[in-house]
């Protein structure tokens, strides 16, 4: 008798686990949808994930739960979401991209409405601009009709044709209904190096007079940050009507990241890897990066090069 309730109970257990694969296989492979049970914003999720996993940028967390929330929460948005994403390399823009895509989208990245451009590997001669632009709307157009709701990440701006961010301005615009399809529920995040050394200046001023990175506010590096991109003569964004029309909504500053934000970034890194954490190991890593000015305040490289680092000890 006993034996036999033993059994039920194994039998009942192992049809419950198969149960539960089965449904997460068939989850899994199930085509995706532009619908809500696809893509919804997880608020809550996203501001977790920056308390926990981005470390040192108080700013563009703010600026960006503010954004997408606003954004979300209003109906009759007269225009895509446009966000501009500046500084030096290694200080998270796309890892924040990556965090925005995952609370948004129930693939992440992987979505197939999330779509990521990177400029270098798109610099046509100028005989071929026209070709290009054309293309380059077409995909846009494409993808939108498809998604209303998609995603575009427009990687390493400051190295993109001047002829290409034009062509992507008719999208941006108050009146986005181009061609039938209506853009205004898109997401427009532009990533790009411009300005990073205003901002680095800016941080490492109020470090050396004994102050806390947390008390900068957006306002006193935004004004700066809109005008430098807009002068900059070599930026290739300055050009273009993107700025001159008010199409961005926010310039969103990454500031430098400090020894301690490097030393999180190796904490982070190694925990991924399942591996326990020294606290010796994690100083010995986080202090063979390369520090600036004199004083080492700042990392060069933001938490860019720490994966290979911890590569090096695990
Ligand atoms: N502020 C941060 N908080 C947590 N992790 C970070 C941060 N910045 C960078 N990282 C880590 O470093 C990796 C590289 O950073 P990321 O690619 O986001 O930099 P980036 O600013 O986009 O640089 P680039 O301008 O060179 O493209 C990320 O995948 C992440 O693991």
């Amino acid at each position: 008798m006993e034996s036999q309730h033993i059994s039920m109970v194994i039998i009942s257990v192992t049809a419950c686990v198969l149960g539960l694969l089965l449904n997460k296989y068939i989850n899994s492979t199930k085509c995706e949808d532009c619908d809500e049970n696809w893509i919804t914003l997880d608020i809550k999720g996203l501001e977790e994930d920056f308390t926990n996993k981005l470390f040192g940028q108080h700013i563009a967390s703010e600026v960006i739960i503010k954004a997408l929330k606003g954004s979300s929460s209003n109906p009759n948005s007269q225009k895509p979401l446009t966000m501009s994403l500046h500084g030096y390399s290694g200080t998270g823009k796309n890892f924040v991209s990556r965090l925005i895509a995952q609370n948004l989208y129930r693939k992440g990245l992987d979505s197939k409405y999330v779509h990521v451009f990177v400029s270098t590997l798109h610099f046509p001669h100028v005989q071929f601009i026209d070709k290009y632009q054309s293309n380059l709307q077409k995909w846009i157009h494409g993808n939108v009709s498809q998604c209303a709701r998609s995603m575009f990440i427009f990687d390493e701006m400051d190295k993109m044709h001047p002829g290409l961010i034009n062509a992507i301005k008719p999208f941006l615009d108050y009146s986005s209904d181009v061609d039938k399809v209506d853009y205004r529920k898109a997401i427009f995040i532009f990533l790009s190096n411009t300005g990073g050394d205003k901002i680095s200046e800016f941080t490492l001023n109020v470090l050396m007079n004994g102050k806390e990175r947390e008390s900068i506010k957006l306002s006193q590096l935004e004004e700066e940050l809109s005008s430098t991109v807009f002068n900059k003569s070599n930026s290739g964004f300055w050009q273009t009507a993107l700025i001159q029309s008010n199409l961005i909504d926010h310039f969103i500053p990454f500031l430098p990241l400090e020894f301690k934000h490097v030393e999180s970034c190796v904490r982070a890194e190694i925990a991924s890897r399942g591996k326990r954490i020294s606290e010796s190991i994690v100083t010995t890593i986080a202090s063979s990066m390369v520090y600036y000015p004199e004083e080492k305040l700042l990392s060069q490289k933001g938490c860019k090069t720490v994966a290979s680092k911890v590569n090096l000890y695990f």
